[in-house]
């Protein structure tokens, strides 16, 4: 059956090489609104290049990638303000305070300065950092520093959100917030983009879960529809079944021996 609403994100036969090494194999996926989409695989499948095309920041790419209907490639900037992005590693200016590095980039998406820097620090106090607002970023911890990435994310209400592993740094009463949070802004019609290993964390978010290997995309449904086709109990166990990995204990084994060796 067609599905009336029209796709947040339309991907078709996406293909990407970085010199001889073909890293996109011709990747299709449609997202809707609302969708948290748990995208998941082994390291070097080719998901932050996915993740990148998205946003514009890598070309040299074929085929059709479509965000809100608008083709990256186009370079128009309005669509841009629709999106959130927390990248695995960011760059964040060390040298502002969470206020002046929040109200920047406020700003940056258009945001009036006093209404950004408003929210901000009423995003602050929910995270409790209130005691903060006026510190350097420089100072604070790591997972200090990633509540501060994951705010200004969020600052300028965008609807759709990328997330490069998100709850990377935080204490778990932080991690039950962001979860619950990012399943409430899913219920208003957001559209969340999720990459982790966290298996535990993907499996309990997801509405729908990609599993990406070797440039293709070899699982695309919800966890209960993966775990019937794959008749394994857990997300661990699918991606294990589907990347065809079953050497942990061997591997394991002949780490523990290597580094007993003296
Ligand atoms: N700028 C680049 N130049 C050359 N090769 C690159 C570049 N960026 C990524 N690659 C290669 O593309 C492949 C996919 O990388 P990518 O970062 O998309 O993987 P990933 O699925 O996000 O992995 P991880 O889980 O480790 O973050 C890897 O083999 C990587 O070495």
């Amino acid at each position: 059956m067609a599905n009336a609403v029209e796709p947040v994100i339309k991907i078709a036969d996406l293909r990407m090489k970085y010199g001889d090494k073909d890293v996109l194999k011709g990747v299709d996926l449609e997202v809707y609104p609302g969708q948290i989409i748990g995208y998941i695989g082994p390291n070097g499948a080719g998901k932050s290049t996915t993740v990148k095309i998205m946003l514009g920041l890598v070309e040299g790419y074929s085929g059709e990638v479509r965000i809100f209907g608008e083709n990256p490639k186009d370079g128009g900037i309005d669509y841009k303000r629709r999106i959130g992005y927390v990248p695995e590693i960011a760059e964040i200016y060390d040298t502002l305070t969470a206020r002046e590095y929040l109200s920047f980039i406020g700003e940056l998406y258009g945001m009036p300065a006093a209404a950004a820097e408003s929210k901000a620090r009423r995003l602050m106090n929910l995270f409790g950092l209130e005691n903060v607002f006026n510190s350097r970023i420089a100072t604070f911890s790591k997972g200090m520093r990633q509540k501060v990435l994951i705010m200004s994310a969020l600052l300028h209400n965008p609807d759709v959100l990328f997330l490069d592993e998100p709850l990377s740094g935080l204490d778990a009463n932080s991690v039950m917030v962001v979860k619950e949070m990012l399943a409430l802004l899913a219920a208003q019609g957001k559209t969340i983009f999720y990459s982790s290993h966290i298996m535990e964390v993907v499996e309990k978010i997801s509405s729908r879960i990609v599993l990406l290997d070797g440039g293709r995309i070899v699982a695309d449904g919800s966890f209960e529809q993966l775990k019937e086709r794959s008749h394994e109990g857990s997300l661990e166990e699918i991606f294990n079944q589907l990347t065809g990995f079953n050497e942990h204990h061997e591997i394991a084994e002949q780490l523990v021996s290597i580094v007993q060796e003296v």
